[in-house]
C-alpha cells in the first residue's frame, strides 16, 4: 500500500504543503493542476522539488469536458490532453485523471465516450501514461462509478483505466459492493474521502464539506473493502475539499490524513483479511477500562484553594510520592494527583496555564499495544526521566499540549500507587463518589475533528452525533465519545468564540484541555447532602429552572424539593433519568460535576447546559473565568 494526498486538501503554498505532507509520511502527492500553475517553478523544478521531499506524484488531476463533444470542441479537447500530457512527462507522473463531463455541449452515449477513451489510450501509449475516468457525482451525463466502468471496458485499452472516489460514489448512495465486480488491474488510483451527511447539493457539499476517513459519516471503510477485495493493491489517496481545512495548520491536517487511512487499512486488513494489499499489522483498536487518574499541575494559593475543594467534596489525600511534591486524592475508585513540582512537565503546563490537568491515566488492557498502536497513528511518545525506583509508564503527547499515560494490570503498572506513593490519612467516609463518569474537553471548533480522530483511531470509542450547546454568548458543539461498556466518556466541545464559557476557557488554557471533570455516584441526594455536611457551595440554579422542570416532568413535590434544595438539575429519556450538579468554577474556569445515571441513561444532560452556562456566567463574570 502507498500513501498519497492531494495537494488541495491542505493549506499553505504548494512549498510549505510538500513538507508537511513528507512530515506526516506519505508516500506521494496528487498534483492539483492549480497549484501547479500558481507556483513560480517550472514543471521540470516542481517535479524536482517534490523528489526532493521524498515524494511521488502518482497522478495529475483534474482534467475536465474531455469526452462525448465532437467537431472543433473535440479536436480541442484532445490537443489539451496533449498539452497535459508533456506538462506531466516534465514534472515526471504518468497518470492522470479524467473526470466525467459537465460542459452544455457534451453528448451522452457509452459507446461515444469510450470511442474517446481508446483514442485517448493510444495518445497516452507512447507517453507510458496510464489515462484513469472518474465519475464526478454530478457529471452530465456520467456519474456513477459503473457507468464509468462500462465506458472503460467498452474502451478496451491498456493505458485506460477507472478511477474510484469514495465520496462520488457514497454521496449518490450507491452501493461499495458494486465495485467487487471491477477487476482491481483495471482500477487505474483510488482517493478517499468521508464527510458528514447533510442533505445539500453535490457539488457544494463535495466542495466545502469533505474530511478525513472517519470524520465524517459515509461507509469509507466498506468501500475501501470492496476495492481491496478486486485484488487492487494500488496508492490510496485523500482528496479531502474543506473549507475548514483550507484555513488550517498544514502540519496538522497531513498528520490526521495519515492517521485516518492507517487506522482505515488496518480496519480493512481485518474484515478482508484475503487481500492482496500488504497493510502493517497493528495493535487493534484500544479497549479502556476507564480513567485511572487524573493529574493537576498547581501551585500556592491555587492548590489550597482545590484542596478544599476537593474535601468538601468528599476527597481524602491518601498519599504522598516518595521523591516528588505530588500528593494522592482518592474517592471510590477515583484518583487525583496534585502535582505541585517546579521542574518537568507539570510545572510547564502550570506556567502556561495555570492550575489545570496536565496529564491524564487511562486503565487499558495492555500498556505497550497501545503505545505501538499509537506510534503507528503518528503520536508522540512522551518520556521524563525517571528516579530511582520509580515506574517508567508509557505515555504518549495527547490532543491540546497535554500528556496521556497508560496504565495496566498485566505488567503490572497499576502498582505504581503503591510502589511510588507513601499512605499518609487515613481515608475517613467520604461522599459517595465512585468513578469518572466523564471528561469534557474543550477546544477551538476548527480542531474538533482533529481531536475527534485521534481518540477514535487509537481506542474503541464511538461518537456520537455532533450536538449544539447554546451559550447566551456564541455556540458551542458537543459530541461525546464512549467506549462500548461505558467505562470511558469523552465529551469534546468545540467553540467558535472567545466569548462563550467555553471559548474563554479556551483562551486561558492555550489550545484546548480537559474542562471539567465529572464524577459519578449511586445515591445524588445522600452525596448532595454529605458534601454540604463539608460546607460544598453548589452551583446555584435559578427557582425558574425548578418551575420549569415541574412542568415538563412527572416528578413528585418532594423529589422537585430535593433537587432544589440542593441544586441539582434533571433530565430523562426513553432509557432512563439524570441528575446532575456542579461545583462553582475556579482556576481558568475548570470546573466538578457530579452525576447519577438511572436505568440507561446514556446521555449528558444537554437540555441543562444553557442554564449551567448562564449560571456560571452569573457568578464569574461574563467571561466565565473568575479572577485569580
Ligand atoms: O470537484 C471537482 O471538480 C473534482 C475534481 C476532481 C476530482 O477528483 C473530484 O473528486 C472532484
Ligand atoms: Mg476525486
Amino acid at each position: 500500500m502507498k500513501t498519497s494526498i492531494a495537494t488541495v486538501s491542505i493549506s499553505g503554498t504548494l512549498r510549505e504543503k510538500l513538507a508537511a505532507i513528507a512530515k506526516a509520511g506519505f508516500d506521494g502527492i496528487e498534483i492539483f493542476e492549480q497549484d501547479f500553475i500558481a507556483d513560480e517553478g517550472s514543471a521540470r523544478e516542481i517535479g524536482a522539488m517534490i523528489r526532493d521531499h521524498g515524494l511521488e506524484i502518482p497522478l495529475f488531476q483534474p482534467f475536465r469536458d474531455f469526452e462525448g463533444l465532437t467537431g472543433d470542441l473535440r479536436r480541442r479537447a484532445f490537443d489539451r490532453a496533449r498539452y497535459k500530457f508533456d506538462t506531466m512527462a516534465e514534472l515526471g507522473t504518468d497518470r492522470i485523471l479524467i473526470c466525467s463531463t459537465c460542459h452544455p455541449q457534451a453528448l451522452g452515449g457509452i459507446d461515444r465516450a469510450a470511442a474517446d477513451f481508446a483514442e485517448l489510450g493510444e495518445i497516452a501509449r507512447p507517453y507510458g501514461i496510464q489515462v484513469g475516468y472518474e465519475a464526478l457525482a454530478w457529471g452530465r451525463h456520467v456519474n456513477d462509478h459503473r457507468d464509468a466502468w462500462e465506458i472503460v471496458r467498452r474502451a478496451d485499452h491498456p493505458n485506460v483505466g477507472v478511477i474510484l472516489d469514495s465520496f462520488h460514489t457514497l454521496a449518490r448512495r450507491i452501493d461499495p459492493d458494486t465495485i467487487r465486480r471491477i477487476p482491481g488491474d483495471r482500477i487505474t488510483f483510488v482517493q478517499l474521502a468521508d464527510a458528514p451527511l447533510i442533505d445539500m447539493d453535490l457539488l457544494y457539499w463535495s466542495r466545502h464539506f469533505r474530511n478525513m476517513p472517519g470524520e465524517g459519516d459515509l461507509a469509507v471503510a466498506d468501500f475501501m473493502r470492496a476495492v481491496a477485495a478486486t485484488g487492487y493493491d494500488g496508492w490510496i489517496s485523500l482528496e479531502i475539499f474543506n473549507d475548514q481545512f483550507r484555513g488550517g495548520r498544514p502540519e496538522g491536517l497531513a498528520r490526521d490524513g495519515h492517521r485516518s487511512l492507517v487506522a482505515l487499512m488496518d480496519d480493512v486488513r481485518r474484515q478482508e483479511p484475503d487481500i492482496a494489499a500488504t497493510v502493517p499489522a497493528l495493535p487493534a483498536r484500544v479497549a479502556t477500562t476507564g480513567v485511572s487518574f487524573v493529574e493537576f499541575a498547581t501551585r500556592g494559593a491555587e492548590a489550597d484553594a482545590l484542596r478544599d475543594l476537593l474535601r468538601a467534596m468528599g476527597f481524602a489525600q491518601v498519599a504522598r510520592h516518595v521523591a516528588k511534591s505530588v500528593t494522592l486524592w482518592q474517592q471510590g475508585d477515583i484518583r487525583i494527583i496534585l502535582n505541585e513540582e517546579t521542574t518537568g512537565f507539570a510545572d510547564h503546563a502550570w506556567t502556561a496555564r495555570g492550575t489545570g490537568i496536565c496529564d491524564v491515566g487511562l486503565s487499558v488492557v495492555r500498556a505497550s499495544d497501545t503505545v505501538t498502536r499509537a506510534q503507528a497513528l503518528g503520536a508522540e511518545l512522551f518520556h521524563q526521566p525517571v528516579g530511582p525506583g520509580e515506574f517508567d509508564i508509557p505515555a504518549i503527547r495527547s490532543v491540546g499540549a497535554s500528556v496521556l499515560h497508560f496504565i495496566d494490570e498485566e505488567t503490572g503498572l497499576s502498582k505504581v500507587w503503591q510502589v511510588e506513593f507513601t499512605p499518609i490519612d487515613a481515608p475517613e467516609p467520604d461522599a459517595g463518589l465512585t468513578r469518572i463518569d466523564h471528561l469534557a474537553e474543550t477546544m477551538s471548533y476548527d480542531e474538533m475533528l482533529s481531536w475527534s480522530l485521534f481518540y477514535t483511531t487509537l481506542f474503541d470509542l464511538a461518537p456520537s452525533p455532533l450536538a449544539d450547546v447554546i451559550d447566551p454568548d456564541g455556540l458551542v458543539r458537543s459530541q461525546a465519545l464512549r467506549s462500548p461498556d461505558g467505562a470511558l466518556r469523552i465529551t469534546l466541545n468545540g467553540a467558535e468564540t472567545h466569548r462563550t464559557l467555553a471559548g474563554a476557557f479556551l483562551a486561558e488554557s492555550f489550545g484546548g484541555a480537559v474542562q471539567h471533570v465529572a464524577f459519578a455516584c449511586d445515591d445524588i441526594l445522600a452525596t448532595a447532602r454529605a458534601m454540604g455536611d463539608r460546607a460544598f457551595a453548589p452551583l446555584p440554579m435559578t427557582e425558574n429552572y425548578y418551575r420549569d422542570l415541574a412542568a415538563r416532568f412527572d416528578l413528585s413535590p418532594e423529589t422537585l424539593a430535593a433537587l432544589k434544595a440542593h441544586h441539582i438539575l434533571y433530565d430523562e429519556d426513553a432509557q432512563g433519568r439524570f441528575y446532575q450538579f456542579y461545583a462553582r468554577p475556579f482556576g481558568g474556569g475548570f470546573f466538578f460535576e457530579v452525576v447519577q445515571r438511572v436505568d440507561g441513561y446514556d446521555g449528558y444532560g444537554g437540555p441543562n447546559a444553557p442554564f449551567r452556562i448562564a449560571a456560571q456566567k452569573r457568578l464569574t463574570g461574563t467571561k466565565g473565568v473568575p479572577t485569580r
